[in-house]
């Protein structure tokens, strides 16, 4: 029976039957589920811990929606599971769910155990990341978490259980309930997207509101600043009627000039028409107009390119509307104060009708008793500066459009002072603080097209002043005249032996230098910008100034065109050189008598050249020599030759000496020093020198300073570049002292010509206009000389002073051949050739020695106790001048005693002396 029971149970229609039942079954364990998971999600998520009290008490739970079985179960879960106990609802109504659904079992058990991998993996990450939190009354992890976390973090360290915990609950996730990853990560990334994109929207806003905040803040600057500037006009307007009248002149001037310029029209034109246009302008326009200009700045930029219309009544209630600058392209706000004018003495005195100063014996006098007139002023043209008002109303007007351009630029500042020139006018701004001055300079080709000017120069800063410069060639420029500046007080105030008139600075005050002090000058300047009419007029001031004998010339002018209507000019020394191979030999003897007059400055311990011309001067007075001299003559160097050939000792040769020196000199006979100048002038000194030198007395005789000039430097550094550039710059290094001064002028300041040494050596430099910014930066060390105007606009640079723009100073040539004229009816020079013999042809260097010269005997002599030789090194050892000491080494080096030159360093001695193996240590 038992069996057939059995049976029964296993047939489809039983199976039927407990199928159905078992379904019914599903149905209630799938809502009791569901509710299950409802009540206990409820419970834990009203939970409160302050309903302990109450429920403690018996009493209901205030917070928990499902009372005090809720709150205990929720502590309870809490407890035991921490916050992952929240999973548990969830998997509750999972199931139920499922189970409603008819889900297959076994997936469903799978769901659990994957939903409780889940619930413990969470609880272990909970207590891993927010134990130490304390974010509830529970902790994060539960019981079970702290538990297994222990656990883990034992085994995997706190990263690894993180990782290793995390991927386990990712994967109870997937399982569990059928979590993609795939969608997760996609959805992660849209959401990045959407937060980014809310981000960026945002902060577009902020970056747009802070634009509108500091438009309206500008707009409000500019307000303010046109309230101010009205004001001030107003004040300006109380004062004077007229003060309104020119302004609106300046500013209808300005509006029109702009219009003019787009059409390619002349200033001067648009000016007249300006006059006109302002004259005919009702009262109260420009004012109206500066004010809606200020307050709506794009606004009135609009208006202007629409020809300086004006702006609507009312237009100054709309927003500002964009950031444009506060700046009008017609109708510039006229600077805050008006510029002052400032006119320097000389420009007051323009055009004045001078003294006449006929008759005055300024420029003809007489020296050292023999006389030789100078050149008088009344040689060169007498031309009468023309008298020009000051335009103060153009110069306004120029200052407001430098303001106003420098402004549209985004630089603000005003102009505080106006130095009208006779050639260029200086305009001193001052911007406001924290602009890059650097900005500035840029500007100035923008600044040189608003004003229409063909070049503009800024200096900024100007040195010594805090302010820049902007100079701006004046519509009419004045020539600067010779005659003008020779006759100035600074020239007859310039002190110095070699004074040059160069013209007059911006301000119109004339210029001079003093080539003593430069002590030698370099001078670049492009075809036709102004080079030769200088040199001309550096030339003539030193004829009107000096005699022959107190200064010499050596004219270099391969060109062949500047300086020939110099020839026979009594202050040649040579004729004017046009050979470049002549000149470099020229040159070498400027060395060579360079080194003479160092050895007998030595002899005569003189200083320098002037202070041996005064001993020289008083001696031929007084009708004596240096030797006759105590004070004047250095005590001459001992020269102790040991003759070690005789097996004469130290002591020995130096008693010899002093009893030598007490018997006499221990030169041979018939050698004296050089002192005297082989080219200078006959003597012209008072009647007790002529007395004395019929005596026969060899008298000293002043030496003239001398002043090599090089008009075209390029052509010799062609010829012979190597021996040029040495000889410069020996010359440039040591020849000051000596009386010896270059001048030297080149259109071509490339590197080649103005080498690094020469430039060095040549420290004060006059540039007239240049092709480039780099020529400029060659000659001058900076840029400017590109900006200059040409026709003797030039910068000085000394050593001492600060870059300097002069307008030089203008000589005609029929007035260089009057005063070249009035000077060769006094005399004729006294040429010495053998200056531009080679040396081994002859002349004073030349290296015929004597082959019984005693001196070179005992300079043999000496030598070869010598490891090593130069020429300065046998002048002091044998107080001989340079010239023979060179022709000694010269043959030397013939005979194979001494090695070939060896740059800067001695020459290597090749012999040794008589019996000695080995050369002797130098005496
Ligand atoms: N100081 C000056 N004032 C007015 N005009 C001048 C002045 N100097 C030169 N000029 C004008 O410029 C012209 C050229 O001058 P200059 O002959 O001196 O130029 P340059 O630089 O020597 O050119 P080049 O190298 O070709 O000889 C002169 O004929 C004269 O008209």
């Amino acid at each position: 029976m038992g069996k057939d029971k059995a049976k029964d149970r296993k047939s489809p229609a039983n199976r039927k039957k407990g199928g159905e039942r078992s379904g019914m079954g599903r149905d209630i364990a799938a809502v009791v589920l569901l509710a299950g998971s409802l009540a206990l999600g409820l419970a834990l998520l009203t939970f409160s811990a302050s309903d302990a009290p109450l429920v403690s008490r018996g009493l209901p739970a205030a917070s928990n929606l499902v009372g005090p079985v809720g709150h205990r179960v929720a502590t309870f879960v809490y407890r035991v599971l921490g916050f992952s106990g929240l999973v548990v609802p969830a998997a509750l109504g999972v199931f139920g769910w499922r189970l409603l659904r008819d889900a297959p079992r076994r997936l469903t058990l799978v769901g659990a155990a994957a939903h409780l991998a889940l619930t413990l993996a969470i609880a272990t990450l909970a207590h891993l990341l927010l134990a130490a939190q304390h974010l509830a009354s529970f902790p994060a992890g539960g019981a079970v978490g702290r538990a297994l976390c222990t656990r883990a973090v034992a085994l995997f360290s706190p990263v690894g259980t993180g990782l290793v915990v995390g991927a386990c609950a990712t994967v109870a996730l997937i399982v569990g309930v059928d979590f993609k990853v795939r969608d997760a990560a996609a959805a992660l990334l849209a959401a990045g997207q959407a937060f980014f994109a809310f981000l960026r929207s945002h902060l577009g806003e902020a970056v747009e509101r802070h634009r509108e905040a500091v438009a309206e803040l500008r707009a409000q600057e500019a307000l303010a600043r046109a309230q101010r500037e009205e004001a001030a006009l107003a004040v300006v307007e109380a004062e004077s009627g007229e003060a309104e009248a020119e302004g609106r002149a300046m500013a209808g001037a300005l509006a029109l000039e702009r219009a003019g310029q787009a059409f390619g029209d002349d200033p001067a034109w648009v000016h007249d028409l300006a006059a006109a246009g302002a004259a005919a302008e009702p009262e109260e326009k420009p004012r109206r107009r500066r004010k809606a200009a200020a307050e709506t700045p794009a606004q009135a930029c609009d208006a202007t390119d629409a020809g300086a219309g004006l702006a609507e009544p009312g237009a100054a209630e709309e927003p500002a509307l964009a950031e444009e600058p506060a700046i009008l392209l017609g109708e510039p706000l006229p600077p805050a104060e008006k510029p002052e004018i400032v006119l320097s003495q000389a420009m007051l005195e323009r055009g004045k009708k001078k003294k006449d100063k006929k008759g005055e014996p300024a420029f003809a006098f007489t020296q050292s008793g023999d006389v030789f007139r100078l050149p008088s002023s009344e040689l060169l043209d007498q031309r009468e500066a023309v008298k020009q008002d000051v335009d103060e109303g153009g110069l306004q007007r120029i200052a407001g459009i430098i303001v106003a351009t420098l402004r549209q630029h985004g630089i603000d500042g005003v102009i505080k002072h106006i130095r009208p020139g006779p050639v260029v006018t200086l305009y001193e701004f001052v911007p406001v603080a924290g602009v890059k001055l650097a900005r500035i300079e840029n500007l100035d080709k923008e600044l040189t097209m608003a004003l229409s000017a063909t070049r503009i120069r800024i200096i900024a800063p100007i040195p010594g002043k805090g302010v820049v410069g902007i100079e701006v060639p004046n519509h009419d420029r004045a020539t600067v005249y010779l005659r003008e500046v020779l006759e100035s007080e600074s020239f007859a105030q310039a002190g110095g032996l070699l004074p040059l008139a160069l013209g007059k600075d911006i301000e119109g005050i004339p210029y001079c230098v003093d080539l003593q002090k430069m002590p030698h000058l370099l001078i670049a300047g492009t075809t036709g910008s102004g080079k030769s009419v200088g040199l001309n007029t550096m030339i003539l001031s030193m004829l009107y100034r000096q005699t022959p004998d107190q200064v010499r010339f050596i004219m270099v002018d391969p060109k062949m065109t500047e300086l020939s209507i110099y020839e026979d000019v009594p202050h040649l020394l040579l004729p004017v050189v046009t050979d470049p191979a002549k000149a470099a030999r020229a040159l070498q003897w400027a060395v060579d008598e360079m080194e003479r007059r160092t050895q007998i400055l030595a002899d005569t311990g003189s200083k320098d050249l002037k202070s041996y011309n005064g001993k020289a001067e008083k001696l031929r007075a007084e009708g004596r020599t240096f030797g006759e001299t105590d004070e004047a003559a250095a005590p001459p160097k001992k020269l102790v030759v040991v003759d070690v050939t005789a097996g004469e000792t130290e002591e020995e040769a130096a008693a010899r000496a002093a009893s030598e020196e007490a018997g006499g000199p221990t030169l041979p006979p018939g050698f004296t020093p050089e002192y005297e100048d082989p080219s200078a002038p006959p003597p012209q000194d008072a009647v007790a020198a002529r007395e004395a030198e019929q005596e026969g007395k060899k008298l000293p005789q002043k030496l003239p300073y001398i002043v090599v000039i090089i008009d075209e430097l390029a052509d010799l550094m062609m010829t012979a570049p190597r021996e040029v550039e040495i000889s410069l710059a020996r010359l440039a290094q040591k020849a000051r002292a000596t009386g010896i001064h270059l001048m030297v002028a080149t259109q071509r300041p490339s590197t080649d010509v103005v080498t690094g040494m020469i430039k060095n050596n040549f420290p004060a430099r006059i540039s007239f206009r240049l092709a480039s910014r780099h020529d400029s930066a060659t000659i001058i060390n900076g840029t400017g000389a590109e900006s200059l105007l040409g026709d003797g606009d030039m910068l000085v640079l000394t050593a001492t002073q600060p870059l300097t723009r002069v307008q030089g100073a203008f000589v005609s040539e029929g007035e260089i051949e009057r005063v070249v004229k009035f000077l060769k009816e006094q005399g004729k020079p006294v040429y010495d050739d053998s200056i531009l013999k080679a040396r081994d042809q002859g002349g004073p260097g030349g290296g015929d020695a004597d082959e019984d010269d005693p001196i070179y005997d005992q300079a043999l002599d000496l030598v070869s106790r010598m490891e090593e030789v130069s020429v300065s090194k046998l002048q002091r050892e044998m107080r001989l001048g340079y010239n023979k000491a060179a022709k000694i080494v010269e043959r030397m080096e013939r005979e194979g005693v001494v090695g070939p030159p060896n740059g800067v360093k001695p020459r290597q001695v090749l012999i040794r002396p008589v019996g000695e193996a080995h050369p002797m240590p130098n005496v």
